[in-house]
């Protein structure tokens, strides 16, 4: 989407033909600065570190990190090593296993003189992909936006509540959460977004109001607990957030947090919408509880990265040293919680059936 009005994509090929570039997310807000991407070491750690997160830009970066795998080793242990390497990185997106998947079984049907191109052109393609899809994520959602805006007096915003980042950012482009958003903006109509800052690494305070800010889509940010209250209060008129891996059940994989948003919209008659691309459906796991929940670090809770007043990019524990940490980085929604799952094939019921009938190519009949 737009920075300072020109165009970019989350990552994107070097302009020598092999390079990646990537914007580095850990940097956000406070600077954009680009990243250079030479080695699959290097994606690696790209996607263990959060220079780039959000599950399809997690499984984008994966299918550039075999390619660059390729240029050091194109032969079958080389295919190995750049896969054991890229899907240890992170343990709950489903992306990334959908993208090395894809990538090595693609590179094993060819020679190895064949490998690197063919692995840079099947990269290029997953980006494209994704960037279509998540129109059509946009379209789709669209329809929920103007149907509450329907609802709405002339001119009044539709409010729309998100968790993390879900974004632009979270994708090779257009984000998932965020493209209705982005196209009823674009379409005309009156929204506002609420963002939960979404701690511990603040995704929506540091990601998703930048990405908005940027675009020109009016947006709050609020402590993490507020979105409860606002929905008591008529504030939200509903909710989309994105996912990491959706279950063939319906269950939904997403941020900590996301849980307890979905109880307070189901208290409270708010519709709670999930946007996923299709590669985010794990139709191998039966139900959500199946899904490993990724633990990061204790430094990430207690500390805080800002801007002093003064400019300089400071970092400070806010924890007591010596306190225990937990840092659960997701938690899971039961399909019942869920209104519609938007996806690029139409918004559909959170259940194996709808799952199924909408993804047949891809369904396992014992699973739902
Ligand atoms: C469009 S998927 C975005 C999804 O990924 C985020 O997790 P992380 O920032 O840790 O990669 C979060 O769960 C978002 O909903």
């Amino acid at each position: 989407m737009k920075v300072d009005g020109k165009h970019y994509r989350s990552i994107w090929l070097g302009s020598d033909g092999w390079s990646v570039c990537a914007i580095d997310q850990r940097r956000l807000p406070h600077e954009f600065v680009v990243a250079k991407i030479t080695t699959c070491e290097e994606a690696a750690d790209a996607i263990r570190g959060m220079l780039v997160r959000g599950a399809p830009l997690i499984g984008a970066t994966a299918a550039f990190g075999m390619a660059l795998g390729m240029r050091d080793d194109r032969s079958d242990p080389g295919i190995d090593r750049a896969y054991e390497m890229l899907i240890a990185t992170r343990p709950t997106a489903i992306n990334l296993k959908w993208a090395l998947d894809t990538m090595s079984t693609m590179l094993r049907r060819l020679a190895p003189s064949e490998r690197r191109d063919a692995a840079y052109a099947r990269a290029v393609d997953i980006a494209g992909e994704d960037v279509t899809i998540n129109r059509g994520i946009a379209s789709h959602g669209l329809a929920l936006i103007e149907a509450a805006a329907a609802r709405k007096k002339p001119g009044e915003a539709v409010n729309v509540l998100t968790h993390c980042n879900a974004g632009w950012l979270a994708t090779v482009d257009w984000g998932t959460a965020t493209a209705p958003i982005y196209l009823a903006h674009d379409s005309g109509i009156p929204i506002h977004v609420w963002v939960d800052e979404t701690r511990p690494r603040n995704q929506g305070a540091s990601l998703t109001a930048w990405e908005l800010g940027h675009h020109g889509v009016a947006h709050t940010v609020i402590p993490d607990n507020t979105g409860g209250h606002l929905m008591q209060h008529g504030m939200v008129d509903l909710a989309i957030v994105g996912t990491d891996r959706v279950a063939a059940n319906g269950d939904v994989c997403n941020k900590i947090g996301t849980y307890l948003k979905a109880l307070a919209a189901h208290d409270n008659g708010v519709p709670f919408y999930v946007a996923l691309p299709s590669p985010t459906i794990d139709f191998a796991v039966a139900e959500g509880r199946q899904i490993p929940i990724e633990q990061r670090s204790a430094q990430e809770v207690t500390e805080m990265t800002g801007r002093t007043s003064d400019g300089r990019i400071e970092t400070v524990r806010i924890v007591p040293p010596g306190s225990p940490v937990a840092n659960y980085g997701f938690d899971v929604t039961p399909a019942r919680l869920v209104t519609g799952l938007i996806t690029e094939r139409g918004v559909l019921q959170a259940d194996g059936a709808a799952l199924a009938a909408a993804f047949p190519e891809r369904a396992r009949p014992t699973n739902y």
